[in-house]
């Protein structure tokens, strides 16, 4: 689905050019899950920008399969706040041009499939924290996604609410057998819900070690043994990765 090989990416600013990606390779199958996890500021957003086709300023090879549907999913939601939860989600849908009955129909079902339909009518600044992911997640899977990107979706939600979202996306993966690709500072989220995690060096990002976990999708993955061992080896490796740059 996603074939990215030697991807660098450099800003330039007033104060000179920052490196954000120097030579980012991996690739994502179909239908795979795939978690992005690095410290700040090493290029992860960038990358999503490249893979959604925001940000075409880059040196490498970057391909995503052909006539894939993407929908991105933005670090603070993006909801316009002077549209209430119903117009928000049916947006995208609209300046595609969809026929009414279509809209009505794909978002009645995803507000309804993520507890949201009785809060149709309310408006952003009405809602939670979650609530707002929700709208934002309704968002982009009424455009029927065959990739879904994700900043870091659930960084602002308590531990409880955050693990209740993050099943969710599983369910929703199995269903809608999407590829994923989702950026997290979470170590336990991406170990839950990455089949694969990409691990990358502090800034200028490179790919440290790619990890792949397949009891991914089973509920109970968090509380196996591996799971531990998992989250224990990605948190050694990120701290060697920062160690060696500081060092
Ligand atoms: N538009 C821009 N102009 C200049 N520099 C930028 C721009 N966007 C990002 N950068 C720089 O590029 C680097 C990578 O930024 P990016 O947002 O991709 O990192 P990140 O890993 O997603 O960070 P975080 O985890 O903190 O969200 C950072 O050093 C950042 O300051």
């Amino acid at each position: 689905m996603i074939l990215i090989e030697n991807l660098k990416v450099t800003y330039r600013t007033a104060a000179g050019p920052v490196e954000a990606l120097a030579g980012v390779s991996f690739a994502v199958e179909r239908g795979e899950s795939c978690a992005v996890i690095g410290p700040s500021g090493c290029g992860k957003s960038t990358l999503l920008y490249v893979l959604a086709g925001l940000k075409q300023d880059f040196e490498g090879k970057v391909e995503v399969a052909g006539r894939t549907q993407i929908a991105l999913i933005l670090q603070h939601f993006g909801l316009l706040p002077w549209k209430n939860v119903w117009e928000n989600v049916a947006l995208g849908l609209k300046v595609r041009r969809l026929p009414p009955q279509e809209v009505e129909r794909r978002v009645s079902f995803w507000l309804k499939n993520l507890g949201l339909y009785e809060l149709r009518y309310l408006y952003p600044a009405q809602l939670s924290g979650g609530q707002c992911q929700r709208v934002a997640i309704a968002r982009a899977l009424v455009l029927q996604p065959d990739l879904l990107l994700m900043d870091e979706p659930f960084s602002s939600l308590d531990a409880l609410t955050r693990e209740a979202l993050q099943e969710t996306l599983l369910e929703i993966w199995q269903e809608t057998r999407c590829t994923i690709v989702l950026v997290t500072h979470s170590i336990e989220e991406a170990v839950f819900l990455g089949q694969k995690v990409v691990l990358l060096s502090p800034r200028p990002g490179r790919v440290v070690a790619v990890y792949t976990h397949p009891l991914v999708g089973d509920k109970s993955w968090r509380h196996h043994p591996d799971f531990h061992l998992a989250c224990t080896r990605i948190r050694q490796e990120l701290s060697r990765a920062g160690e060696a740059k500081t060092g």
